[in-house]
């Protein structure tokens, strides 16, 4: 039985239960599930760091992606150090292929990304970045989304303390549910 004080509406990152997907999601079907992985990261004057991640991209039947990330560094063995990043956010394609990404992290910033949908590539590029006073400066981000191989890969560049986009981050997530 529901819990009747529960909230009514279900959500998915399974295509094979729950609401449909809106039609305006199709471009980006491949992209829903739960993705998990690894991944290296860095930016000069910090040292490399290998992380692995979780990935949920989920939706309710309306025409956005729920996003949710969660990482944490690891050793060179694999085993959990500490826990990284996370961020959450919207996913919102536009009639046109484009899309709008909003994104806010525990760190101090809320993020709004413009981008293209080309087939199973997904380029973001944002539009505002926005950050706490305690937040470290960071002016500019760059994603690059793809399905390769039936896996999720992603690349992040940063424009952050005074420099230009540079790489932070890179990972291969592999589809665990979805
Ligand atoms: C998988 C996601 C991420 C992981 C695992 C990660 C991890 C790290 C690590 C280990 C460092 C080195 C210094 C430290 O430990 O504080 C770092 C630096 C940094 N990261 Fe990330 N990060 C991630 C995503 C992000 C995102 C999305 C942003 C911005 C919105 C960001 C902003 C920064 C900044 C500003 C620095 C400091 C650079 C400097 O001091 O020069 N990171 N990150």
């Amino acid at each position: 039985m529901t819990d009747p004080a529960g909230y009514p509406y279900e959500e998915t990152h399974d295509l094979r239960s729950g609401p449909n997907l809106h039609e305006s999601l199709l471009g980006l079907l491949p992209f829903v599930g739960v993705w998990r992985g690894t991944g290296k990261g860095g930016y000069p004057g910090t040292e490399d760091f290998d992380y692995a991640q979780e990935v949920r991209l989920s939706h309710d039947g309306r025409p956005f992606l729920a996003y949710e990330s969660r990482a944490w560094i690891i050793d060179a063995e694999g085993r959990p150090v500490r826990p990284a990043a996370r961020e959450v956010g919207w996913w919102r394609p536009q009639p046109d292929d484009s899309i709008e990404v909003l994104l806010a992290h525990p760190t101090g910033y809320v993020e709004v990304y413009v981008g293209e949908i080309d087939g199973l590539k997904v380029e973001l590029s944002t539009d505002a970045v926005v950050r706490t006073a305690s937040a470290k400066e960071v002016s500019a981000n760059h994603r690059l989304y793809g399905i390769v191989e039936g896996d999720l890969l992603y690349a992040v560049d940063m424009a952050a303390m005074g420099r230009d986009l540079t790489p932070h981050l890179s990972a291969r997530l592999k589809r665990i549910a979805g």
